[in-house]
Parts: structure tokens; sequence; C-alpha cells
């Protein structure tokens, strides 16, 4: 098993170290099981969120062969696009021979700029990759430097160490309890089917069941827009001029857990979890967010950070299935 530390950063975002090319150029990747190729900035690039980051020069990577071929990627927040290359990438123990990556040549969105990491490790299928890539982790199989065809997170809480990406196979000590198997309802994202979601045994979303996807790289729970303000009045949440959802922090004391039933197990998620304090200006706000304007109004549940914490996952390729198990 190779283990990847990551740092977690606020609780909003979890980056490891890679290293690509020869002799090896370091950048902080999100590991990211909502999207499937790797990039990472490039001297070739101009804007803003390039010249604060770590940029790649295949000018000084003896083993990089360029592929002219053109890419652009666009995530809920922020996009990129500039040119495919392959080149060796070293993930902790792994050494990813001839890896395509993207080389960015623009990063036009703020969040790239003031981001704490440089690019993204994409951890879905590949058939949501560009055109003829091969992702990263199928790379990793194809070469035989996987025991076990599957990987797994570990997203620790604010400031407790020890977040960490394993591939290969699974350490138990980051779980207790037994592993609980949920088929992939549908491989391109790392998509599951959801029984429900109740308080205090009243259904209150996803009624009659609904699709989910589990996303390292979302730090919030994300649903539909009506189902999420519903939620947002239940737990008394109010929206602000910001966008987001204010709720009193005492709330925390009081409301009860919210339980997401995946496949017959309830996964409960405390009011710790779903109200998130922003220590600097003392306030609360809730962890729900509406899916309105993101990815042509996305229908599926996003279980991001906020799940993942409390869940240890594994994803397993092999058998098209996701495993989880309450985290330690
Ligand atoms: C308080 C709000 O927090 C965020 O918006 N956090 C960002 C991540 C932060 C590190 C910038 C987020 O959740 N972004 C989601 C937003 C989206 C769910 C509306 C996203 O685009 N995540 C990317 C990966 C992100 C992209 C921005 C850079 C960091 C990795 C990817 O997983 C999705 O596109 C997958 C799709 C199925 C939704």
């Amino acid at each position: 098993v190779a283990f990847e530390p990551m740092r977690n950063y606020l609780d909003i975002a979890y980056m490891g170290i890679i290293s690509v090319g020869t002799p090896p150029q370091e950048f902080q990747v999100i590991f990211d099981t909502g999207s499937a190729d790797l990039w990472v900035p490039s001297i070739y690039c101009s804007s803003p969120a390039c010249s604060n980051h770590n940029t790649f020069n295949p000018l000084r990577s003896s083993t990089f062969v360029a592929s002219g071929q053109p890419i652009k990627l666009i995530y809920g927040t922020g996009k990129m696009s500039g040119f495919v290359g392959y080149d060796t990438i070293k993930i902790s123990s792994l050494v990813d021979r001839n890896q395509a990556f993207g080389l960015s040549v623009e990063e036009p969105d703020k969040i790239l700029e003031l981001a704490t990491f440089d690019g993204i490790l994409g951890l879905s299928y590949p058939i949501l990759s560009v055109k003829g890539v091969t992702p990263v982790f199928d790379n990793l199989w194809n070469q035989g430097l996987l025991s076990q065809k599957l990987f797994a997170f570990y997203l620790s809480s604010k400031g407790k160490k020890g977040s960490v990406v394993m591939f290969g196979g699974v350490d138990p000590s980051y779980y207790t309890g037994e592993l609980h198997w949920v088929p992939v309802s549908k491989p391109l994202y790392w998509q599951i089917s959801m029984d429900s979601i109740s308080i205090n045994g009243k259904v209150i979303a996803c009624d009659g069941g609904c699709q989910a996807i589990v996303d390292t790289g979302t730090s919030l729970l994300l649903g539909p827009q009506d189902a999420v303000l519903n939620i947002q009045e239940i737990i008394q949440a109010r929206r602000s001029t910001s966008g987001g959802y204010f709720i009193d922090c005492d709330a925390v004391n009081t409301l009860p857990d919210i339980l997401f039933t995946i496949d017959g197990i309830g996964y409960p998620v405390p009011a710790n979890a779903y109200i998130q304090k922003d220590a600097a200006l003392g306030i609360c706000f809730s962890s729900f967010e509406g899916n309105e304007d993101i990815l042509n109004n996305l229908e599926e549940w996003i279980l991001g950070d906020v799940f993942l914490r409390l869940y240890f996952t594994v994803f397993d390729r092999e058998n098209d299935r996701i495993g989880l198990a309450t985290a330690v």
C-alpha cells in the first residue's frame, strides 16, 4: 500500500505533494474523485493564478514528451486550458511513467489564484478524462504498481494531522467497525444510489431515493436547490447577502443528526459537521449548498469533505463499489 499524506486546509481542501519530470519538479495537488485528469500550472501560463503558484518547466525535464493535444477542464468552481504532455509522475513511493497530464496555459478564475494548491489530480473513471488520455490511477494499475485495484481516503478534521490517500490497499487502522460496500450506480463519477435523507425518522429530502456523487474535491454537501432550501429551513439557517446560509452557533448543541441512508445503512451527520464555524468571524453557516447554477443544474447530491471526514471511504475499481466505515 502506498500512503500519500495530505494537508488539510481549513477543512475546505485536502492536498498532497507529487513530483513531475526528471529531475522532479514538485507540486501541491488536490486528489479529486470528482474529475479524471491530472494537470499542473506551466511556464507557458501568464494568468495571475500561475504567477503565484509552482509552474512546470518541460525544458528542464529529460523525460518530458509533448503531445500538442489541447486540454480544457471545467469544474464547479474553476477551469483551466492548455495542452497535454507525458512525463514521469511520483506519488509517495509510486513512480508513474509516461503519464499524460495537462500543462496549463490559462487559469482565469480567482479561486485558483487564491488556492493553496497548484493543480488537480483526478481519480474518477477514465471515461470522464479527455479523449485518449489514461488517468493516473489506471496508469498505476496498468504498470502493475498496485496489489489491489483500489484507493482510499482518510480526511482528518481541522488542524488534526494525518489526512491520507492510500493506493493499492486499505489500512484498517483508519476506521472502526465494518466497511459497508455500496455498488457504483453509474461508473463515470463515483456515483451511488442513496435511499433517503432524514431527521428524527422523518424523511426531509431524497424521498424515494436519489443519486449521490462521492467527491473528495468538494468541500461541502451539495444537493438540488429546492431540496437544500427545505433543509436550510428545517435547520433554521437563514440566507445571507453573500449567498451562504447563516445559522446560530448554539444550534450545534440542539439540532439533531441528519441521517443519510445508503443501501439500507444510516450514516449520521451530526450538527457539528453540518454547521461550519468561521472561528475568525465567530459566525456559523450551513454546510449545505444548492446546486442551482453549477454543472448544468446537477440533479445528484454531492457528498463532499463534510461527509468524508466522518466516513473513511474506499474507492474499489476492481468491483465498481464504494466502501464506507466510521472514520477514527
Ligand atoms: C465554501 C465553498 O467551498 C468550495 O466551493 N470549495 C470548492 C473547492 C475548493 C478547494 C476551491 C468546491 O467545493 N468546489 C466544487 C464545487 C462544485 C461541487 C459545485 C468543485 O468544483 N469541485 C471540483 C474539484 C475542485 C475544483 C476547484 C479546485 C479544487 C478541486 C470537482 O470535484 C467537481 O467539479 C466535481 C463535480 C461532480 C461537481
